[in-house]
């Protein structure tokens, strides 16, 4: 489902600011794989991320989605089949724009300029029942503006507008970092709901690795731009995050996590 070949990114290059993010990635996942991401601060999970939305060219490597290659594919091509939610709340939803606006605009991605821009009543009933589902009362106020929604609500929200279109992949970029624990837990939990439902193939980049074990059929720990660890299956259901520490530095060559992702 998707391929990451050779994959090499650096940033600046040429100057003293150079840095080599993703230094011979290789990841593939297979359809229906919900894949956490961890590893220390300026590991390439991100940019791992963003290389496969199209945010910037690779400089080697081969990019694969669904077998088609997409390595050259602008982002923008590639937004109608991949569904990204970031870590800021802000970023996924218009705040000025009503909840059923947002989703509608989520539904009309990819489509041709030139379509009548109402919303129809089967829309409207189709998108309660999507709200409804999220079990935050969002159906009763489908015409509220998404900036009045508590950060929670709203990276539920864009969950469901990620989803929507029934994306190849679902890209989510540490989209509980921001919310307190329980909120996190909440959406972390819609998060399984969703992908579950929807069969969605996930990468999920978290700096908690009780979360990362906890969520997923399989785990990936990135150190220096590249995969150090991809723990799957029956192996992944034992793991604790005793061992992850212990398997992460002997994999990395004795280094340890940053202590975000420790004390997490
Ligand atoms: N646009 C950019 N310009 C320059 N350097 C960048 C850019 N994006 C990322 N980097 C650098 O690339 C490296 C990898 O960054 P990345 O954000 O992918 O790491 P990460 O694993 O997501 O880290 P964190 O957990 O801290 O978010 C870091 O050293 C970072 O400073």
């Amino acid at each position: 489902m998707l391929e990451l070949k050779h994959i090499y990114k650096t940033f600046n290059p040429g100057t003293v600011n150079a840095k080599t993010a993703l230094c011979d990635l290789n990841l593939t996942l297979s359809e229906g794989d919900f894949v956490t991401v961890i590893g220390g601060n300026g590991a390439g999970k991100s940019t791992m991320l963003n290389a496969v939305a199209g945010a910037f060219s690779v400089d080697e490597g081969t990019i694969l989605i669904d077998g088609q290659d997409v390595t050259r594919l602008p982002e923008y091509r590639r937004a109608s089949f991949i569904g990204r939610v970031f870590q800021d709340p802000m970023m996924g939803t218009a705040a000025t724009m009503q909840i059923e606006e947002n989703l509608a605009l989520a539904a009309r991605r990819g489509q041709r300029r030139g379509l009548k821009w109402g919303i129809s009543k089967t829309e409207r009933g189709d998108y309660r029942e999507l709200l409804r589902t999220l079990d935050l009362g969002l159906e009763d106020r489908m015409t509220s503006k998404v900036g009045l929604l508590s950060g929670g609500q709203r990276q539920a929200v864009t969950l469901l507008m990620a989803a929507l279109k029934q994306p190849k992949l679902l890209l989510l970029d540490e989209h509980t970092a921001a919310l307190d624990p329980k909120t996190a837990a909440k959406v972390l939990a819609l998060s399984d709901q969703i992908v579950e439902e929807n069969h969605l193939t996930t990468l999920m980049v978290t700096h908690n690795m009780k979360d990362a074990i906890a969520h997923g059929n399989r785990l990936v720990m990135m150190n220096a731009g590249k995969v150090v660890l991809d723990i799957a299956g029956e192996e992944k259901k034992k793991l604790t995050v005793e061992d992850l520490l212990e398997r992460f530095s002997a994999a990395s060559g004795g280094e340890m996590l940053s202590d975000r992702a420790i004390l997490s």
